[in-house]
């Protein structure tokens, strides 16, 4: 059986920017940021104790916004993400318990993969969307493109060590329907609420993804 995919709800620039949030209303302000420079798709990182309140508050008061949650690394953070509003979650790694979860969730879910083995149990659990992490570390473009052909079903959103000058060419590969990073929502900008800087940012990645 496969799972819910995340593909089809995407809308505009494959781009997923990975927040790193302390406060609601904060977040809010960067989610505004990001979605008026053309970037939709969110995932805000449970690596703060306020990531949930924060990704249901986007959810909540950000019109546009497709908000799913990342970093999830227990099975009981599945039922959390899917109460908060999110729309699909993301793992770095999976474990057997975490594929439960996340088909007991039902939500589309990226697990994250760094090797051919770990695809291919990923794709023994019927997931068929996968995050490639870290991607930089592991090979980046040279190593998608090396899966390809032995695995042309699964289709990859890499992160990790991503940057604006990698957008282009991870984006023309066949097997990548995404990518996704932090370095769209710099952290003093952040602290020092500088939106425009990070509508900016995004709608210049928003450009390079749809050039
Ligand atoms: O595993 C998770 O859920 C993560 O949040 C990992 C992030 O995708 C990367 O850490 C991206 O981070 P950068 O390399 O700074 O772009």
């Amino acid at each position: 059986m496969t799972h819910p995919r995340l593909e089809p709800s995407l809308s505009g620039p494959r781009i997923v920017p990975v927040l790193v949030l302390d406060e609601p209303d904060t977040a809010v302000a960067l989610a505004e940021a990001l979605v008026a420079g053309g970037l939709t798709t969110l995932e805000v990182t449970l690596r703060t104790p306020a990531a949930l309140a924060c990704a249901e508050a986007i959810a909540a008061r950000v019109p546009g916004a497709l908000v799913g949650l990342g970093t999830l690394i227990r099975p009981e953070q599945f039922a959390q993400a899917r109460d908060a509003g999110a729309r699909f979650v993301v793992s770095p790694g999976l474990t057997d318990r975490l594929a439960e979860a996340a088909k007991t969730a039902g939500l589309p879910y990226l697990p994250g993969i760094a090797t051919v083995a770990e695809a291919l149990i990923a794709m023994e659990h019927g997931f068929r969307e996968l995050k490639f992490f870290p991607a930089m570390l592991n090979g980046g473009a040279p190593a998608l493109r090396g899966m390809a052909p032995l695995m042309p079903e699964i289709r990859f959103c890499p992160t990790g060590g991503l940057k604006a000058e990698h957008v282009k060419e991870i984006l023309s590969l066949p097997n990548v329907f995404a990518l996704g990073g932090t370095w769209l929502t710099p952290a003093d900008a952040i602290k020092e609420r500088r939106w425009s800087e990070i509508e900016r940012l995004a709608r210049e990645a928003s450009a390079l993804a749809q050039g």
